[in-house]
């Protein structure tokens, strides 16, 4: 897909309110399309507090500056909370949503932070760890009995939007990764 028709797509879109993780869902995807726009992976996050205020949101930056390998959206959302947040806000308290699932490192990271709930939008067979919890060490998972994750609650039009961002350049992105190490392969 052109990269034009996805700033259409989500420049257009209508939150749905019969869906409960809509509005976040959707700053998600708005986050994914501006991590996109400056060269990054499309993915976006945000952590809501326990009356469902936005407290802090992330993109992806891992080639937005000098190259960050953990500049991951949820990593980045993370280290704001811990920074400046988590006196007032509990974590268990606090709810986690992702524009794509999470992957090995940003699930560990979410796993010792103590979130009480995460929310993705879209799978990622590919690199998403979520899905693959029982292969977790067994302290990790016994981390992770402690919080709760699922697929989030949008609708179908916001999940596909999600799914198109975050595989929007991908081959690109994969290269300039690779490049990272002083290697084509
Ligand atoms: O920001 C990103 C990119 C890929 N996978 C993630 O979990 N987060």
């Amino acid at each position: 897909m052109e990269f034009d028709e996805l700033i259409k797509l989500v420049k257009e879109y209508q939150i749905n309110p019969q869906f409960r993780d809509e509005e976040a869902g959707f700053r998600c995807c708005e986050l994914a399309l501006a991590a996109l726009q400056s060269g990054n992976y499309g993915v976006g996050a945000v952590l809501l507090d326990a009356d469902g205020q936005v407290l802090v949101e992330e993109k992806n930056v891992v080639f937005s500056t000098q190259f960050c390998s953990s500049a991951h959206a949820e990593m980045r959302v993370l280290d704001q909370y811990e920074a400046y947040f988590i006196k007032e806000h509990p974590p268990a308290l606090l709810k986690l949503v992702v524009s794509l699932e999470p992957c090995p490192m940003c699930l560990s990271r979410i796993l010792l932070s103590g979130i009480g709930v995460v929310k993705y939008l879209v799978e990622d067979a590919a690199g998403g760890m979520v899905s693959h919890m029982s292969r977790m060490p067994p302290a990790w998972q016994n981390l992770a009995s402690l919080q709760s994750f699922y697929h989030a609650h949008v609708s179908s039009e916001l999940r596909q939007l999600a799914k198109k961002l975050s595989q929007h350049n991908l081959v690109y992105l994969r290269a300039a990764l690779l490049q990272q190490r002083g290697s084509d392969a």
